[in-house]
């Protein structure tokens, strides 16, 4: 088999597509599945760094926090991403998998805080690290808590396995007719608002040069050959 494309990667897995079928909350076969796809590249010695996404739990909250103070919504969105970290780093402890979850805000009975030299000695230990509780800060989202965790730690690439299976010229969940990019400049996502992730996230990436690809969570090897430096998804570049 041939090498992978890249040594240290930072993977957003989506939120939302934790629920699998489900109205909300974590479906326990998806999760599996996505521990299955995780162990198979940490099985070829790739270091990785996950951040994933709140929208599962968060929109089970959604109608109950309608009107609520902004920031309020926020801290709690976060909250909903520490509960993911916890499930998946305890499904990737099932699978044979050493993951340590780091919390951007303090919940230290819970879970350790986020400190970047003791991320780093864990990467270089071989462990999987999940970085919980976004960027720590409300009016942000856990894309842009992607962009700078793996700015922060020096990854070659931010891995997005999402709903969609790449950047298209519109959502392809409401405009059929949308095409979708094998490659992109950073420039063009923002010039066109293309909204797959967010800007602040898309701007950070591109002033760090780092690229990000865009790929499907759903379609079954999609990770490796996105880790193998494969044709797959979309490729967001400088
Ligand atoms: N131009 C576009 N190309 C591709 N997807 C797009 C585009 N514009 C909007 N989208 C939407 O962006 C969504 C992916 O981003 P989003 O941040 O909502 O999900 P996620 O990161 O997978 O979930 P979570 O926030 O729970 O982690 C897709 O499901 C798609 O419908
Ligand atoms: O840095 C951050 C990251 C997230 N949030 C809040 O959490 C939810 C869930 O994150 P998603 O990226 O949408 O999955 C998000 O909507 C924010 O409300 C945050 O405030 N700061």
């Amino acid at each position: 088999m041939t090498k992978p494309a890249y040594k240290r990667v930072l993977l957003k897995l989506s939120g939302e597509a934790l629920m699998g079928n489900d109205a909300y909350g974590i479906n326990r076969a998806t999760i599996d599945r996505m521990v299955a796809d995780v162990a198979e590249i940490a099985r070829l010695d790739v270091e990785l760094a996950i951040v994933i996404g709140g929208g599962n739990i968060f929109r089970g909250v959604a109608p109950g926090a309608e009107g609520m103070d902004r920031a309020t919504a926020d801290y709690m969105g976060m909250l909903a991403t520490v509960m993911n970290s916890l499930a998946l780093a305890d499904a990737m402890r099932q699978a044979g998998l050493t993951a340590r979850v780091m919390s951007a805000i303090s919940i230290e009975q819970v879970v350790e805080p986020y400190v970047r030299p003791k991320a780093l000695q864990y990467l270089e230990e071989g462990k999987v690290v999940i970085f919980a509780a976004g960027t720590g800060n409300p009016f942000f989202t856990t894309d842009t808590a992607a962009a700078l965790r793996g700015s922060e730690i020096g990854a070659e690439i931010v891995l997005k396995a999402t709903k969609v299976d790449g950047v298209y010229s519109a959502d392809p969940q409401k405009d059929p007719t949308a095409t979708r990019y094998t490659t992109i400049t950073f420039d063009e996502v923002i010039t066109k608002h293309l909204q797959v992730m967010d800007a602040t996230a898309f701007a950070l990436c591109r002033d760090q040069k780092l690229p990000i690809k865009v790929f499907s969570i759903n379609k079954p090897g999609a990770l490796l050959r996105a880790v193998m430096g494969e044709d797959e998804g979309t490729l967001v570049h400088v």
